[in-house]
């Protein structure tokens, strides 16, 4: 050992002691160590293995953390994207809901449109066949192409509008008013019989023409052809029995009501 390591108080230093079992001569020897080993009471078999266990005991529950922190985050992660998926999802929803309603109702004046009186169609002929009492009326506007030449295509727009407003008002909740085209629009009342039915349509005929449209100031009238569904038939049938009473009120000179 250097002399150096041997100063008393130097706290790095090991001191080995070599026992000689016979007497050597003075000069230069060659040792040869075999074996060092550490002694006390801490460096016994049973710390050594505790100290093993601990670190192992460690290094798992590192391992667990690690895992348990990394799903923590992905299942964060996950719930966020979950969310503004949902969110998206909603959102066209909500659109999908907004334009089916504009595709069920006339641009102009905000009744339902051909597309938007199919439910309803639906359900007074399941199956393609009337079941339930049910009166239908076509309600045409009478010169209204003299009405567009003399007054101009936008008197004729507010024309329209204002004419489905009364029309609304004047009808019941259950009936379903429609804009067929044009100027032609459709009324469909539901456990309606013949008397009821004409009673209605004249009702309505008679407030049109007693009522001043603004801006119109030769008046508005109406024709209307108005029929009953049969039993077991189809809708084609029910409306061309309509269209045919319309036609005939147009032919006898307007601002009529015909059944058939
Ligand atoms: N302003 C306006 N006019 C429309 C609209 N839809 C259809 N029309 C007009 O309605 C008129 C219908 O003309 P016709 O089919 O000859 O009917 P009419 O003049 O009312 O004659 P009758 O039905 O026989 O009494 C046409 O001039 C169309 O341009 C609309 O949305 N706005």
């Amino acid at each position: 050992m250097p002399l150096e390591y041997t100063m008393p108080g130097f706290e790095q230093a090991i001191m080995f002691g070599i026992d000689l079992a016979y007497p050597s001569e003075l000069g230069a020897h060659t040792f040869t160590v075999n074996r060092i080993e550490f002694t006390g009471p801490l460096l016994s078999r049973a710390n050594w293995y505790q100290l093993l266990l601990g670190l192992w005991v460690v290094a798992l529950v590192a391992i667990a953390l690690r895992q348990y922190w990394g799903l923590k985050r992905r299942v964060a992660r996950d719930e966020e994207r979950l969310e503004s998926l949902q969110s998206y999802s909603q959102s066209l929803h909500d659109k999908s809901e907004k334009y089916k309603q504009l595709s069920m109702r006339d641009q102009l004046t905000g009744v339902l449109n051909r597309h938007g009186i199919a439910p309803e169609l639906d359900r007074l002929y399941p199956s393609g066949e009337s079941f339930a009492k049910l009166a239908l009326m076509l309600i045409d506007l009478d010169h209204f192409k003299q009405l567009n030449d003399n007054l101009g295509h936008q008197q004729g727009d507010e024309t329209l509008k204002a004419l489905c407003t009364l029309i609304l008002h004047n009808i019941r909740a259950q009936d379903t008013f429609c804009r067929w085209g044009g100027e032609e629009f459709m009324l469909i009342c539901p456990q309606t019989e013949e008397q009821d039915a004409q009673a209605l349509a004249e009702k309505l005929r008679q407030l049109i023409s007693q009522t001043e449209f603004d801006g119109v100031s030769d008046g508005l009238t109406i024709s209307i052809g108005i029929t009953c569904a049969r039993a077991r038939e189809s809708f084609t049938e029910t409306f061309q029995r309509a269209d045919a009473a319309l036609y005939q009120a147009k032919h006898s000179g307007r601002n009529t009501c015909v059944f058939k």
